[in-house]
């Protein structure tokens, strides 16, 4: 994986330009996307282990809006259902191409690993196969708000019986007084991992139009609007969480 530290936001902008998932990010997205999310880690290392309570035999496990693929590469370490296979998607043509090129390197290094492949395209017109295990981390709150229940209702009607959807995101929070609490403590922690106030502002900055956190509360109010019949959050980490629906 890339070692490149992330400096996207650390001169003055004389304007700060809306986020996109292109090449420079790309470059520096393993170190942005650790020192942005608290917990980001044990999140995704856990998904394999989860995924590996819900796969069924000879069923897709989705890993949608893979980036650089970590999600991927966490379900095929974990998982070891008979006839399983990852497909991994993502819109951004520089991720996927650089995905490819991790997904190689993991596969010369381990031998019996899930087969995977790896989709250019947009999550919301997949024609989904039956599915046990999706994985939707730090992606819906990238979709447009007003797509996002249909996009749930799809992948509803996609997971088999004994599968799962693990919806990781950040959060808001209507109470003003928590939601202040936890984005001042998100802020520390950024600051902790080294990124100054003007990195953080025009970060904040960038990410505001293009991504549109929801409470816990919606996303489960969502997630039964769209056919799931249990919602369970299995982690939080300041703002950021991240839930098991159940079909
Ligand atoms: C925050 S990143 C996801 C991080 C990744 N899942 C991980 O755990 O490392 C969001 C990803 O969703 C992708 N994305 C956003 N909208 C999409 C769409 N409509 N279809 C496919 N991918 C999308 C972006 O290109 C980006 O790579
Ligand atoms: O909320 C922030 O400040 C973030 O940087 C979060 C976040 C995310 O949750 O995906 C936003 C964009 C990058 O993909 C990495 C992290």
């Amino acid at each position: 994986m890339s070692k490149e530290s992330d400096r996207i936001f650390a001169q003055p902008l004389a304007q700060v330009p809306d986020f996109a998932f292109n090449e420079d990010v790309v470059r520096v997205f393993p170190d942005m996307i650790k020192r942005s999310v608290p917990g980001y880690p044990t999140i995704v290392e856990n998904l394999g282990v989860l995924a590996a309570q819900f796969a069924q035999p000879n069923s897709v496990l989705y890993d949608l809006g893979s980036s650089l693929g970590a999600v991927t590469q966490a379900l095929r370490r974990h998982v070891r259902t008979e006839g399983c296979k990852v497909i991994a998607v993502d819109n951004s043509a520089a991720m996927v191409e650089r995905c490819r090129e991790y997904l190689n390197g993991q596969n010369s290094m381990f031998q019996e690993l899930l087969p995977v492949e790896v989709i250019e395209g947009d999550i919301l017109a997949l024609e989904f196969e039956p599915a046990s295990v999706v994985a939707l981390n730090f992606t819906l709150q990238f979709i447009a708000p007003e797509e996002r229940l249909a996009l749930l209702g799809r992948i509803r009607q996609a997971l088999l019986p004994g599968g799962a959807l693990i919806l990781s995101e950040k959060l808001r929070f209507s109470d003003p007084e928590e939601h202040g609490l936890l984005t001042d403590l998100h802020v520390a922690f950024k600051r902790a991992n080294g990124y100054s106030d003007l990195e953080i502002a025009q970060k904040r900055s960038a990410i505001e139009n293009v991504m549109k956190p929801d409470s816990l509360e919606e996303h489960r109010e969502r997630l039964l609007a769209a056919g799931f019949s249990k919602v369970v959050p299995w982690f939080q980490c300041l703002n950021f969480a991240s839930l098991i629906a159940l079909p």
